[in-house]
């Protein structure tokens, strides 16, 4: 982990936050590796139930970094589809949406351009009513380019989003959260994600899992796969231990105890 991205693991739920607090934690070379290598890390940890995204200091992102944009861009090599469907730049934003687990974004203070595809890449996000949020790219000649058109689907009203992304006009959270960009406002949002976390880390880790690979199924995929994946996934699941312990832990009006890393075979 380099020194952009910090990530503590409590309870099932990973607090991962960006800490160039100094410069709103815009995204310079180190800030998108240290993303993509927290995503990584996270991809592999068994013990993780849910993560919170968030930034610290006065914001979540500002985006792009300055300097970056100055010269150019990210330095980042756009063309190379070098992480699945995905560039480096654009894997920051829709690698949330690829780990295994719900994430949630806990947003305050800024979240402009790169900063707003960055939450847009998790499956909830939280926001502090005040915060200043931009899809700014056209405001620097750019288009968004990381993710954001392939997260939004289905979020916003399309003439919306086409007149956020066209002006790059600064909108508040409480407007995001009416046009669906935003899941809750919160004075405190960070709290509010980790008890939102807490909830999702008390459900069996295998149906979550399995939730949201059907999430990923339900945003691409046709009828017939979707219908056949919810089948797969239940198979699987159905007198599997963490679901037989679901169904007893109700009964007996006790807190689950589930056993993480060991999900059923799905065939
Ligand atoms: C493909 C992707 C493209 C994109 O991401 S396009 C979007 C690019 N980002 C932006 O357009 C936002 C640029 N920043 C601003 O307009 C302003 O900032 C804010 C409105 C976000 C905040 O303004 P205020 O509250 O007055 O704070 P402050 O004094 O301007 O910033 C505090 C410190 O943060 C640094 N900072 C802010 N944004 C960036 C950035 N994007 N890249 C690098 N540094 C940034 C500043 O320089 C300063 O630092 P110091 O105190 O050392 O002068």
């Amino acid at each position: 982990m380099n020194d952009r991205v910090s990530i503590t693991v409590a309870d099932g739920i990973a607090d991962v936050r960006l800490t160039r607090a100094d410069k709103m934690n815009a995204l310079d070379p180190a800030m998108f590796a240290g993303l993509r290598d927290a995503i990584d890390r996270l991809g592999t940890m068994p013990e993780v139930r849910a993560v919170v995204l968030s930034g610290e200091g006065r914001a979540f992102c500002a985006g792009l970094d300055m300097a970056s944009m100055a010269g150019g861009g990210s330095g980042l090599k756009l063309s190379e589809r070098s992480r699945g469907l995905s560039n480096d730049a654009q894997f920051v934003c829709t690698g949330w949406r690829e780990l295994p687990v719900p994430v949630i974004a806990a947003v305050h203070g800024v979240a402009m351009g790169g900063g707003f595809q960055l939450l847009s890449g998790a499956d909830i996000r939280v926001a502090h009513p005040d915060t200043r949020m931009a899809i700014r790219e056209t405001y620097w000649g750019l288009v968004p380019d990381m993710g954001g058109f392939a997260l939004w689907r289905g979020t916003v009203r399309d003439d919306i989003l086409r007149e956020l992304v066209y002006t790059s006009r600064e909108f508040s959270a409480a407007q995001a959260q009416g046009w669906g960009l935003v899941t809750h406002l919160d004075d405190d949002p960070h709290a509010r994600a980790m008890a939102i976390a807490r909830e999702i880390a008390g459900r069996n880790p295998d149906a979550v899992r399995g939730c949201k690979r059907l999430f990923a199924e339900m945003h691409d995929g046709d009828t017939a796969s979707i219908l056949l994946a919810e089948s797969v996934e239940q198979v699987a699941l159905m007198g599997s231990p963490n679901q037989v312990e679901s169904v007893q832990a109700n009964m007996a009006r006790r807190a689950p105890v589930f056993v993480d890393g060991n999900p059923p075979p799905r065939s």
